[in-house]
């Protein structure tokens, strides 16, 4: 495979998703995780290498145009040439999380034995990395830019968001359709997903967030195709914990409006990069933060439209509503306004109060699971809290 090099101005073109690189090479470096752009040998030259854009390769595939500039000027790419691991890259940037496979394969050592997980997070995300290795492979590219053809179209995620904030002069409602978590078990054992979006989108719902992770939380992407094909007209967020462009378009494929991109998990040219792919895809992103770090990484990125404020830490499960408040003040805050994001209020959200809450905090939507699911009827749920009616 040979590598391209282009000159200061020119524009780097990249095959992505990463899957296919993998394809092509076995021997790629650990850096391999970012979505198809870390190909060849680094060590062996100082150059930037892009995998050329064969014909094999690029065949009735997504191709993303990355100016020169951004890739050679990266932290991580100039870190990665000089042979640094991914896991010591993510860590620089303060993710604690690490990722299971220090080559990217899952064929080769792990490092279970050694240091298992330290956290939850850190589990789901040892065995999603497995998950998806085994899907790339079964699932081939053409199959999936098939389907991505004839997906139904793309809803407007952010657009819908705004527009039920300016109707109702309330946080606009992501209801999520979760069956269980890890935190809290089987939340609803009567679980009809189709049913319960149904009901969450006539009582007033902007938008739906549908959980796809099985292990953990017992949801599947037949459940967001199921909600797409019942007509359901509210935007989807595919709730998965992405790791791999390959996922995005698989969620794509399937249906979904909008993806979640997880900073505690992602480096920042991970999340660059999905973005960009999103944009290419007509989908929505919606960037999670848990603490100002990464709220700070996350405004240092362009072109973000949404962040969420998970009020749950991920690694312990303590839940805080006031973590919401303490991200939005001062500059932070500012620069939000400023840039016209907006901002999602994610987990622990109960009643009118915590509603009002957080939207004096500056939030202009809300993520909210529990404490709709848990109720025997989930869609009038929705009007006890917010205090009134919004479906009108
Ligand atoms: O059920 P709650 O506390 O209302 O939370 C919903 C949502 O915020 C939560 O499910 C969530 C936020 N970020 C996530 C990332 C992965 C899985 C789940 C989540």
């Amino acid at each position: 495979m040979e590598g391209i090099f282009a000159g200061a101005q020119a524009k780097v073109r990249i095959p992505v998703p990463s899957f296919l690189a993998m394809r092509c090479r076995r021997d790629l470096p650990s850096m391999d995780r970012l979505p198809g752009i870390l190909v060849g040998e680094p060590r062996k030259s100082t150059r930037l290498r892009c995998m050329k854009a064969d014909k094999e390769i690029t065949d009735g595939h997504v191709m993303i145009t990355f100016n020169h500039d951004d890739l050679v000027n990266s932290v991580e790419v100039r870190e990665w040439e000089s042979g640094k691991s991914l896991n010591d890259i993510a860590a620089k940037q303060g993710i604690r999380i690490r990722r299971r496979y220090r080559t990217g394969h899952p064929s080769e050592s792990s490092q279970d034995d050694e240091d298992p997980p330290h956290n939850i997070l850190e589990k789901i995300i040892w065995d999603k990395e497995v998950e998806v290795s085994q899907f790339k492979w079964r699932i081939p590219h053409d199959a999936l830019n098939k389907a991505i053809d004839s997906a139904p179209p793309v809803r407007d995620f952010v657009g819908a968001l705004k527009a039920s904030y300016q109707r109702t002069g309330l946080p606009a409602l992501i209801a999520e359709v979760k069956k269980a978590s890890p935190s809290r078990g089987v939340l609803r054992e009567d679980f009809d997903p189709v049913q319960i979006a149904k009901a969450y989108e006539e009582n007033g719902a902007a938008c739906l967030s549908i959980l796809t992770d099985e292990k953990y939380f017992q949801g599947s992407f037949e459940n967001l195709e199921a909600v797409r094909r019942a007509g359901v007209k509210c935007p989807l967020l595919c709730k998965e914990f992405i790791i791999d462009s390959w996922q995005i378009y698989y969620a794509r494929s399937k249906g979904a409006d909008a993806i979640l991109l997880i900073a505690a998990v992602l480096p920042d040219l991970d999340i660059k990069c999905m973005i960009k792919l999103c944009r290419e895809l007509g989908l929505a992103a919606l960037v999670e933060v848990h603490d100002e770090r990464e709220l700070d990484r996350v405004l240092n990125i362009d072109g973000i439209q949404l962040i969420g404020i998970n009020n749950r830490d991920l690694e312990t499960f303590e839940v805080d509503i006031s973590n919401t408040k303490r991200l939005l003040e001062g500059e932070r805050g500012e620069i939000i306004r400023r840039r016209g994001i907006t901002v999602v209020g994610e987990s622990g959200l109960f009643t009118p109060e915590d509603i009002s809450y957080v939207q004096g905090s500056g939030v202009r939507a809300v993520l909210v699971g529990e404490s709709l699911i848990k109720k025997s009827d989930p869609g009038s749920a929705i009007a006890g809290l917010f205090g009134r009616d919004v479906s009108i």
